[in-house]
């Protein structure tokens, strides 16, 4: 037995969280802003909306003069002009008279409702209309008379100014992830930029003379490298902004140059291969000798391996993740991925989990006193989980068809069917 100490999964979140700040706030444009934590309040600078304004193609009118309208009895109100959406000069309306107003256009002044077009007879003579001509088509709709249906309420098919939201009104506060629908106001309150923690840059890197890049064709003892770009589509995925750097030969000088040369556009950097024991594993051998890393076994399965510190003179924080495709796609999902979101300052760093019952035709085995991060597929109706192939870190096919992981916890050796255990949901 060697007396090697082994960590925790939590000991080495811990430490790797403990490391990891959130990055400085920079002003962005708001499509750049997008996912981001803001980091100011914002306030609402105008109404919303800014003015009282139709929610329908219609016309404007008093209410007294449409007051009692029928099919058999319309009123007939003179059309003094149309309101456009975007009209910043708005035609009076008196008593007799409405004005022809599309959805968004400001109620002017004088009128109190909106009646829509098809309560009217569209200024045609005719019966009830279901549509407006098209202006360029026949601007005599915007004068001659129109017959009125049906009576309004003051107000009716009116938005208020301020109906949305007040001027003064806190809009977004300081915490809140940006997405779409806070994108959308921040838009129509008119802030052009906001003041939001950038989306961390992550280099992934992967290691391996066996690895060469999809496209290409195998020779004797090749694979193709899947690593880098499943963790660089898992860095995307969990907010950074990714760069891949595909499969660096087994030689610890060119490692620690390519890495020295990524450094510039890393916030994160993380590598996978060459941990264990091997005679060739340079991530290692490369990252042991200046001491920034540090190389340790942890108390999982998959993802013994793993190396964690920071490098250069900006002290970059770098994860070493084991090299096995699963091993490191789960090691990713365990401590690179809660590292990125805490560099982005988000309020919840960690995947969604919640408790399943087991099903399966076989009792699993576990590994005693590690914790073991099986693949499965949850059923969220039924609160079930089953494993999707086996515990070898090597199955791909069998990830790609999972949608969790199910864990099995340290003191645990065997999970039968109906075991209860939590599951760690992916996206
Ligand atoms: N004697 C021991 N051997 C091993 C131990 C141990 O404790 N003692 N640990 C095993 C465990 S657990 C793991 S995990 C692996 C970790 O190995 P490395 O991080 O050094 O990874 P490599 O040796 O470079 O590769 C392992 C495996 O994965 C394949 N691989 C690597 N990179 C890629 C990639 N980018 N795309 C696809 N596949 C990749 C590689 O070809 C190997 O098959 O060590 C065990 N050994
Ligand atoms: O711990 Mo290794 O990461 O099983 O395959």
């Amino acid at each position: 037995m060697s007396n090697t100490p082994i960590w925790s999964v939590d000991e080495h979140l811990k430490d790797i969280l403990a490391t990891v700040r959130a990055l400085e706030p920079i002003e962005l444009q708001l499509p750049d802003a997008q996912g981001c934590v803001l980091v100011e309040d914002v306030t609402v600078p105008v109404d919303l909306p800014p003015f009282d304004n139709s929610s329908m193609d219609g016309y404007a009118v008093r209410t007294a003069d449409v007051e009692g309208a029928g099919e058999e009895f319309p009123a007939v109100l003179t059309v003094i002009g149309d309101v456009a959406a975007g009209s910043g000069e708005l035609p009076t309306v008196g008593p007799g008279q409405a004005a022809r107003i599309m959805t968004g256009a400001p109620l002017p002044p004088g009128a109190q409702a909106v009646v829509p077009v098809e309560w009217t007879d569209g200024g045609t003579g005719g019966g009830a209309a279901t549509t407006m001509s098209a202006a360029a088509d026949a601007p005599e709709g915007a004068s001659g008379e129109v017959r009125v249906h049906r009576p309004v309420e003051a107000r009716a098919h009116v938005r208020a100014a301020g109906s949305d939201v007040r001027a003064g009104d806190l809009a977004l506060a300081s915490g809140t992830v940006l997405g779409p629908p806070q994108i959308g106001l921040l838009a129509a309150i008119g802030r052009a930029t906001v003041k939001v923690r950038p989306r961390p840059r992550v280099v992934v890197m992967s290691t391996g003379s066996e690895l060469i890049q999809p496209g290409e064709e195998l020779a004797a003892g090749q694979i193709y490298d899947s690593n880098s770009f499943a963790l660089t589509a898992a860095a995307r995925d969990a907010g950074a902004i990714a760069y891949r750097v595909g499969a660096v030969a087994d030689d610890a000088d060119t490692l620690r140059a390519t890495i020295d040369d990524q450094l510039v556009r890393a916030d994160l950097l993380v590598t996978t291969g060459g941990v264990s024991v091997g005679a060739y594993d340079v991530v290692k051998e490369a990252l042991t000798e200046s001491g920034e890393v540090e190389f340790r076994k942890l108390a999982m399965q998959p993802g013994k391996p793993q190396g964690f510190g920071a490098i250069g003179p900006d002290h970059i924080p770098l994860l070493a993740l084991p090299g096995n495709p699963v091993s490191s796609y789960v090691s990713f999902e365990l401590f690179v991925r809660p590292a990125i979101r805490a560099l982005m300052g988000m309020p919840d760093i960690h995947r969604p989990t919640v408790r399943a019952t087991l099903r399966t035709d076989k009792t699993l085995t576990s590994p005693a006193a590690r914790r073991q991060f099986l693949r499965g597929k949850y059923d969220a109706e039924s609160a079930t989980v089953a494993p999707v192939g086996g515990a070898g870190s090597h199955l791909v096919a069998a990830l790609a068809h999972a949608d969790c992981l199910i864990v099995v916890p340290e003191e645990t050796t065997e999970a039968a069917d109906g075991t209860e255990l939590e599951v760690v949901l992916l996206g």
